[in-house]
């Protein structure tokens, strides 16, 4: 163990070109860690408070950083997390901003990690894991909040569940990506790409499903294993909470029918995972459609828990969704999200460590994904800060990783 010496925090910029906030850790033993923070767009009400980055480190700075430096212990990553939410004092890190936290929590991780010269899922989750890999969805066709004038649905995520490992995997998403371009050309669709790299054409979701299925079925047999796919819904970007519906590129959809239309989608798709099919605040919604269709795909809340323990207990006691999304910096630490993460697994929630739309090249999700043997991780399929994850994935299944 070894106390923290210094923390620098600077702003850099994440990949859509907003400023973000990275910290380094130094140790006093010569020990150091750098990361940073991403940035949604299609952002859960309940998230943990970005502040702008200027804003967040400044307060940092004057909150934070004393009572780290010279006073925590690097490898006692729950006192680092405990010290960032005493020193911010409230719920939702609202006076440090959530930006500033877990850019210091990663940072203080991969610090640790340094110190014991092991790689940083093996400091998080111990010596027994990395032996097994998450399946990475990647986000091939989109729009939402992450493109302007594309489908109505944010994601369509290829799930190659029939991968031998994380390489085969991974390039099998990539397939997929590129497969959607030239059956999108072969239409004379012309599409930039949104967000986080996914194809962002101006079709409606009907159009996009058949593409999808399509591509996913034309690169499984090339790979020669099971390729299916699912979405991020980000519903709560499209509920009307004043006509209380759901509002669709040329259709609105009532919370029953919106129901029925995704369990429709489930059967007929046969789609492995549905991620936010309703609104955040719809519980009894999401108990419904699981009832419905949990027993053949993840049902997975993202803006509906918000990574949030107290949120999570909420939907485990009324049969909300089978599945969470985590991101770290929706709740701030990587305590937190860790305490969400066992939660989940305990009560039968697959967990999906994820990205989010802004991001930077920092792996740590990675890390945190083979660290608590979380069976998904999403985090794109092309683009340079999407595949610094899953490169680091791929490194990590061959023992090769050197953070
Ligand atoms: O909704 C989501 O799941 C994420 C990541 O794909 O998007 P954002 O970061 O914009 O919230
Ligand atoms: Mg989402």
């Amino acid at each position: 163990m070894t106390l923290v010496s210094e923390v620098r925090l600077r702003q850099i910029l994440d990949s859509r070109g907003n400023r973000t906030v990275e910290a380094d850790v130094r140790t006093e033993s010569g020990g150091f860690g750098r990361a940073a923070a991403p940035s949604g767009a299609s952002t859960g009400e309940y998230e943990a408070i970005e502040l702008d980055p200027s804003e967040a480190i400044a307060s940092a700075r004057e909150h934070a950083v004393p009572r780290l430096e010279g006073k925590v212990f690097v490898g006692d990553q729950r006192d680092v997390d405990r010290t960032l939410r005493a020193a911010d004092g409230t719920d939702d890190f609202s006076e440090i901003g959530a930006n500033s936290a877990v850019a210091i929590s990663m940072a203080a991780a991969k610090a640790a990690a340094d110190v014991l010269g092991a790689p940083l899922y093996q400091h998080l989750g111990g010596a027994f894991r990395g032996e097994e890999s998450p399946t990475p969805l990647g986000n091939v066709v989109g729009g939402g909040e992450h493109a302007a004038d594309a489908t109505a649905i944010q994601e369509f995520l290829s799930v190659p569940v029939g991968a031998p490992n994380v390489q085969d995997a991974v390039f099998a998403n990539a397939a997929v990506h590129r497969e959607v371009h030239d059956l999108l050309a072969d239409r004379d669709i012309a599409a930039g790409k949104g967000d986080e790299g996914a194809w962002a054409p101006s079709i409606d979701d009907e159009e996009a499903f058949e593409i999808v299925q399509a591509a996913t079925d034309s690169v499984a047999d090339d790979f020669g294993f099971e390729i299916r796919f699912g979405l991020d819904v980000a519903a709560a970007e499209m509920y009307d909470e004043d006509d209380e519906e759901y509002v669709y590129r040329d259709t609105t959809r009532s919370t029953d029918e919106q129901i029925e239309y995704v369990a429709e989608l489930v059967d007929e798709y046969d789609l492995a995972y549905v991620e936010d099919p309703l609104d955040e605040d719809d519980y009894e919604g999401f108990a419904e459609l699981t009832e419905k269709v949990g027993d053949r795909t993840l049902v997975c809340g993202d803006d509906l828990f918000v990574t949030n323990v107290k949120r999570l207990e909420t939907g485990i006691e009324q049969g909300a969704a089978n599945s969470i999304l985590v991101k770290p910096n929706q709740i701030g630490t990587l305590s937190d999200a860790v305490d969400a993460v066992e939660l989940a697994v305990e009560n039968g929630y697959q967990p999906v460590i994820s990205h989010r739309s802004g991001e930077t090249e920092d792996t740590t999700i990675a890390h945190l994904a083979v660290a608590t043997g979380a069976p998904y991780i999403k985090t794109g399929a092309v683009g340079g800060e999407r595949t610094a994850k899953l490169n680091e994935l791929i490194r990590i299944e061959q023992n090769v990783s050197r953070l």
